[in-house]
């Protein structure tokens, strides 16, 4: 008995050993296969088709180069710069120059090909299974139920429906500045670090919008979503082994700890909707609701109780609202006030843009539409610093793009932010912010449009893209207004601003976060004076009398301060004078007082300025011209115990102009100190002399017709975008500073259409966003991908062939078409987020949540965007020559002077000669009807009038 026992134990033991060490095999050759033989036999495929790169090394590829190089490329501070490509992927950045030829992925027709989907042949990338596992809905579905689920989405992100939204979005909103009211209290000056306070923010926007009246239960679900976010990609960035998810470790219990819990928080709420839903109580205004509603009707469409979605299936997808939306519309936020900061002159035309339309009112949805100047800055933006900097396909089948056959199970990596950056598409200035080049729309501000694509394209484009511009738009929008206790920030140099309270990324860190750099400066200021055009005249007779009383070697001083800064940065200059017109006119009045300018010489060059500009001089305010025949010395002429006093003009905000004009006394010993703290901010200052003097001027850059504050203590002020200046944005904080698959060799081909392969073996970036790792998980499913550079759809191999995601008609469509716009306004050939569907329409089918969607500024938000994008898009509007278009050489003075002449207002400051004015009304008179056309309106209204009175 017990000899039989214990042979029946020895034969157990002898099985589990044999069946362990089978599987142990199993797991071996599954490994080897993945890691090795997969790989090596893309990379033999793709190498005898004549594409370049990096060999495969086993087991991790390229992944300790990428890391090594984002390290390195971390470690230094990042110059304010819009070049971010070397610093976001500079595995990438390399292997693209060093392997010529390069992937026929960065031809933009090609990624709209393989975007496209012909055929159903290219597909997503599976995915981290960690990832999956915590992860799924829309975004990872194929074939048939990613087409019903989409159906499904569609309408919840249609325009009408995102109107409905609107008001959670204006009570976030409105909650984001209450709290930045609050945190500046009492205190002078505030500094406050943007991105957390904008990741909380479009967290509470979806948190709102998903879950309506439910949202504080939605608030601690997106809580709990940021800690599995957090987890994963701690979790999935390690080396990829086969078979660690089954592994229990803390942080995967930490991960299934958490998802138990928003299901339980999402089945109640999603139970407690069903109710009210019965008894026809329920408002579905929300993501939720819509969703619920959509899923109810494709229901009854097809009279099967399991034709919708499971209960399930709606857990999932809200759990992706969050995470597809959340980060992916801070980060476009964040960069876009980092980028406001750093071109204050577009700061002013959104600021300019935003009051007109709305004035002191809550932004409304068709005030929204109209905002083009706010389109550009956001698509500009967009371009330069896309939340999502990569899509990913995979090849289903054999696939040929281009002159290359692609076997199944290559990888292939489109970079969006490559091509974004591209010169050959976007001109010299690619890597220069200059949203003007949106001014006709997005398929003229490329060579060719289809290299911008932002929210992705074909059938699978971004389901949110209106959802987020329109958010973006009011999170924008907000802090421009005069928000009754919102202080203006004052772009801080750098010596002023010693301590930042929430220093960015320095150098090294590894934080994958776009953004964190950032800063705002809030600081208490004066009244702005944007609706007292009285107190503006007052502000400019100052001036006026500022200069009536300095004696001629102050004047010289200042006229020669301010040259010796045209000297020392003439782009700068010409800034500063074309932002503060007023300085500007004061200047030139000095000349006029000087003598430097003849009256009727200077009318003779102002013309010939304005109408026949030099091409040196183009662009060129007359008055830097002037002030280059200031005598270079001319403290030698100064009078004794005159002036030092400072002229120094701050470059602060042009919105703000906080002229301070203690009125000069005696000695005044002004000195015009033109400081250039560093090229994005120009700052002059107009301050106060030391010692004798009565400071004659302090003003800071203005607006023309932001009239500048006077001494009344202000309750009203502007948000001011600033970038902190000592301490530069780390690319380390732009986010989604995912890189593709950096284990993978790199096969680049770029003029020759030769991909550039990488044979990687599926481990996650070093600096993954979210968006980036989630939504377009860098993992694969077995087995390994050979990675092309830049674009490759994947289908994985579990895809059927014919999946019907392209009914031939539609791919036929989409062949034939020509272009697809960013992702966001997709040629109605284009089949934009639309699953092609048997039982659709091919037309209007293919127009999911962006049905919406013009042809061009598809991301415009609705169709009476659309509508308005025509007209206020084309420059010549008001709203540009009153902003950015300040005539360059245009004598300030004809908006002071002249219209208190002719406004039979405060009187003309004594020092202006019977010459001197009659020299300023022939200017007035000479002007031409465009130069007038581009005067701010107030000043047009005045010149106007007084060439009425004249004739
Ligand atoms: C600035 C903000 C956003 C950007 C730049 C962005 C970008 C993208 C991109 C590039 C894709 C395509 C991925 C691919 O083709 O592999 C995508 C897909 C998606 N996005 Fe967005 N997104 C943004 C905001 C949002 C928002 C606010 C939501 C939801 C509330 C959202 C939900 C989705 C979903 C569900 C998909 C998957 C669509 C599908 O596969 O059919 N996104 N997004």
């Amino acid at each position: 008995m017990a000899m039989g026992e214990s042979v029946s134990e020895d034969m157990a033991w002898s099985l589990a050993w044999g069946v362990g060490g089978l599987l142990l095999l199993a797991w071996a050759l599954r490994t080897l296969n993945w890691a090795w033989w997969t790989p090596r036999r893309l990379e033999r495929a793709l190498r005898a088709q004549g594409l370049n790169g990096t060999p495969y090394r086993f087991p991790n590829g390229d992944f300790k180069e990428n890391i090594r190089l984002a390290k390195e490329a971390s470690s230094t501070p990042m110059p304010l710069t819009h070049d971010i490509v070397p610093r976001v992927l500079p595995f990438l950045r390399r292997a693209i120059d060093e392997y010529v030829p390069r992937v026929t992925i960065m031809d933009p027709e090609l990624v709209r090909e393989v975007l496209s989907n012909k055929f159903g042949h290219f597909g997503k990338p599976k995915g981290s299974p960690l990832g999956r596992l915590f992860l799924r809905g829309l975004v990872s579905y194929e074939g048939e139920k990613w087409v019903k689920h989409r159906r499904i989405m569609n309408p919840a992100f249609h325009v009408e429906k995102l109107k409905r939204m609107l008001p959670a979005f204006c009570a976030c909103c409105s909650d984001l500045m209450s709290r930045w009211e609050n945190l500046v209290g009492s205190e002078a000056c505030y500094e406050l670090d943007v991105w957390p306070e904008l990741q909380s923010f479009t967290g509470d926007v979806i948190s709102r919008t998903a879950f309506g009246g439910s949202c504080e239960e939605g608030r601690r679900i997106f809580q709990l979503q940021a800690e599995q976010a957090e987890l994963l990609i701690q979790t999935i960035q390690n080396l990829y082994i086969p078979g660690y998810r089954f592994l229990p470790t803390p942080k995967k219990n930490r991960l299934k700890a958490a998802d138990r819990e928003i299901r339980a928080l999402l089945r109640g709420i999603i139970k407690k909707r069903e109710q009210a839903m019965k008894l026809g109580k329920a408002s579905n205004d929300d993501l939720l609701g819509l969703l619920m509603e959509s899923n109810l009707e494709y229901y009854q469409e097809h009279g099967n109780k399991n034709a919708g979605i499971t209960p399930e299936d709606v857990i999932d997808e809200c759990k992706l609202f969050y995470f597809a939306g959340q980060e992916t519309t801070s980060v476009l936020l964040t960069w876009t006030m980092i980028v406001l900061s750093m071109h204050p002159s577009w700061q002013v035309r959104a600021r300019q843009e935003v009051l007109q339309v709305f004035g002191e009112r809550k932004p409304d949805f068709d005030g929204l539409s109209r905002l083009k100047n706010v389109t550009m800055i956001l698509y500009e933006v967009l371009r330069l610093y896309p939340p999502a900097v990569f899509l990913q396909r995979q090849t289903y089948k054999t696939m040929k793009l281009g002159d290359v056959i692609y076997p199944p199970g290559v990888t292939l990596l489109m970079p969006i932010i490559f091509i974004h950056h591209d010169l050959n598409y976007w001109g010299k200035d690619a890597n220069e912010f200059n949203p003007e080049r949106f001014a006709e729309g997005i398929s003229k501000a490329s060579k060719d449009h289809v290299a911008f694509f932002p929210f992705g394209g074909g059938p699978r484009i971004c389901i949110g893209q209106n959802f987020a511009l329109l958010e973006a738009k009011m999170g924008l929008s907000f802090p421009l207004l005069p928000s009754p206790n919102l202080l203006p920030a004052q772009p801080p140099s750098p010596r002023e601003r010693p301590t930042t309270r929430r220093p960015q990324c320095r150098a090294g860190e590894q934080r994958s976060v776009c953004g964190r750099s950032i800063e705002l400066k809030l600081e208490e200021r004066r009244r702005m004076a944007a609706q007292q055009p009285q107190q503006q005249q007052q502000v400019a007779n100052s001036f006026t009398s500022q200069f009536a009383v300095m004696s001629k070697a102050q004047l010289y001083d200042i006229l020669s301060q301010m040259k010796a800064l045209i000297e020392q940065n003439q782009q700068e200059a010409r800034q500063i004078l074309i932002d503060n017109p007023l300085l500007t006119r004061a200047l030139f009045q000095a000349q006029i007082m000087l003598g430097m300018v003849q009256s009727p010489k200077v009318m003779s060059n102002t013309q010939q300025a304005l109408q026949q500009p030099q091409p040196a001089q183009v662009g060129q305010p007359q008055i830097v011209h002037s002030l280059q025949t200031v005598p270079a010395k001319v403290g030698e002429q100064s009078e004794p115990g005159s002036s030092q006093s400072l002229l120094s003009a701050r470059q602060q905000h042009p919105t703000q102009p906080s002229i301070s004009l203690p009125l000069a006394s005696g000695s005044s010993q002004s000195l015009l100190s033109a400081r250039q703290q560093r090229p994005t901010q120009p700052s002059i200052s107009l301050s106060l002399a030391s010692g004798s003097s009565q400071s004659l001027l302090s003003a800071r850059q203005q607006h023309p017709t932001q009239p500048s504050p006077l001494s009344e203590p202000q309750t009203k002020g502007f948000l001011n975008l600033q970038v902190p200046s000592v301490t530069p944005i780390q690319s380390s904080q732009i986010q989604n500073i995912s890189q593709p698959n950096p284990a993978a060799p790199h096969y680049s081909n770029l003029p020759s259409h030769l991909p550039m392969i990488s044979v990687h073996p599926q481990q996650t970036l070093q600096n993954p966003g979210l968006f980036n790792q989630l939504l377009q998980p860098p993992f694969p499913l077995q087995p390994r991908q050979v990675t092309m550079q830049p674009f490759a759809i994947q289908f994985h191999p579990q895809m059927p062939h014919s999946l019907g995601l392209q009914p031939s008609s539609a791919s036929q469509q989409l062949l034939s078409q020509p272009l697809f716009h960013s992702g966001i306004t997709p040629p109605s050939s284009f089949p934009q987020g639309q699953a092609p569907h048997p039982s659709q329409p091919p037309q209007h089918l293919y127009q999911v949540g962006s049905s919406h969607m013009g042809t061009d500024y598809g991301t415009q938000v609705s169709t009476s965007m659309q509508k308005d994008r025509g007209a206020p898009w084309v420059l010549g509007s008001s709203e540009i020559t009153t902003v950015g278009t300040q005539l360059p050489g245009l004598p300030p003075m004809i908006s002071g002077q002249i219209a208190t002449g002719a406004g039979g207002q405060p009187p003309r400051p004594p020092p202006l000669t019977p010459e001197m004015e009659k020299a300023l009304l022939q200017q007035v008179m000479g002007l031409t009807p465009e130069q007038i056309n581009l005067l701010p309106p107030e000043q047009r209204n005045q010149v106007l009038q007084l060439r009425e009175m004249l004739k």
